[in-house]
């Protein structure tokens, strides 16, 4: 069980994330929504001590998280990436296996096997020796997923991974969050999507600097809660998108 109390951050003075608390139980696929600046990236990195906390605590089987990061998967947004460094796509995914090796030892054949089969899983093997960044949107997103899935994590925490993709990398990103949490894992997730797969979340918290709803994603999409989190300009257009999605 991921436990999350009371979390609350401040920039220079200023509230990002007022007293936000939450659980998530193995095998729960959760996603976290809200308008941009709604602080879900200032979340995920303060769950994992990225950025210093003001106030709360975040504990994983009841230890604190940040003192078991190797248990953590995490792919922050793209805009955080540095898609220029000259690094292949295996290379990027054999990064997740590096903290088992130690210095000046070279990956033996359980770490490259693991790499292997992480890029089979995401249609990205063909593509190993190819530089991280003369790949598609879509490509990139994927060879994180790998890199994730080589880490055999069991938590993983996505920040927005489905902005900038194309359907067929959608689609793979579902399936793979479909097995992982068929295998008992804890999937975090922002996003600003709200196609498919919104309605594929087992919960959805809704976010603007505090927690405004917390539940299953018909339970929290309702148009009192849009108008708290967007205001009353974009309530409309959102719910009825979100009626037609689940009606599919
Ligand atoms: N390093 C920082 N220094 C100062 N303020 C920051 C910093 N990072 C984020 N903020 C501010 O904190 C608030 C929350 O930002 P955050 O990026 O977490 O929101 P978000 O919900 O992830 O937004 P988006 O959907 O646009 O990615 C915003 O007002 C942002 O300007």
């Amino acid at each position: 069980m991921l436990k999350v109390q009371q979390l609350a951050v401040s920039y220079r003075g200023m509230r990002g994330l007022d007293a936000v608390s939450f659980s998530i139980r193995a095998g729960e696929l959760v996603g976290v929504v809200g308008p941009n600046g709604a602080g879900k990236s200032t979340m995920l990195k303060a769950m994992l001590g990225l950025i210093p906390i003001e106030h709360g605590k975040v504990e994983y089987c009841t230890c604190p998280l940040h003192r078991q990061l190797e248990k953590v998967a995490y792919i922050p947004q793209r805009s955080q990436i540095d898609w220029d460094y000259p690094i292949t796509v295996w290379n990027v995914v054999l990064m997740a296996r590096t903290r088992n090796l130690g210095w000046f030892r070279s990956p033996g054949r359980p770490a490259n096997e693991l790499v292997k089969s992480a890029l089979a899983r995401v249609e990205m093997l063909d593509l190993r020796h190819r530089r991280i960044g003369e790949l598609s949107g879509g490509q990139q997103q994927r060879v994180f997923l790998a890199r994730a899935l080589a880490q055999q994590a069991d938590l993983f925490f996505f920040d927005e991974p489905f902005t900038g993709v194309d359907k067929k990398t959608e689609g793979i990103m579902l399936d793979v969050f479909d097995e992982l949490r068929s295998q008992g894992k804890i999937l975090l997730l922002s996003t600003h999507e709200w196609g498919k797969s919104l309605s594929q979340l087992d919960r959805l918290l809704l976010l603007n600097q505090r927690l405004i709803a917390s539940g299953t994603p018909q339970e929290v999409m309702t148009a009192e809660n849009l108008q708290q989190a967007y205001g009353t300009y974009l309530q409309n257009p959102f719910h009825q998108d979100f009626d037609s999605t689940l009606a599919c």
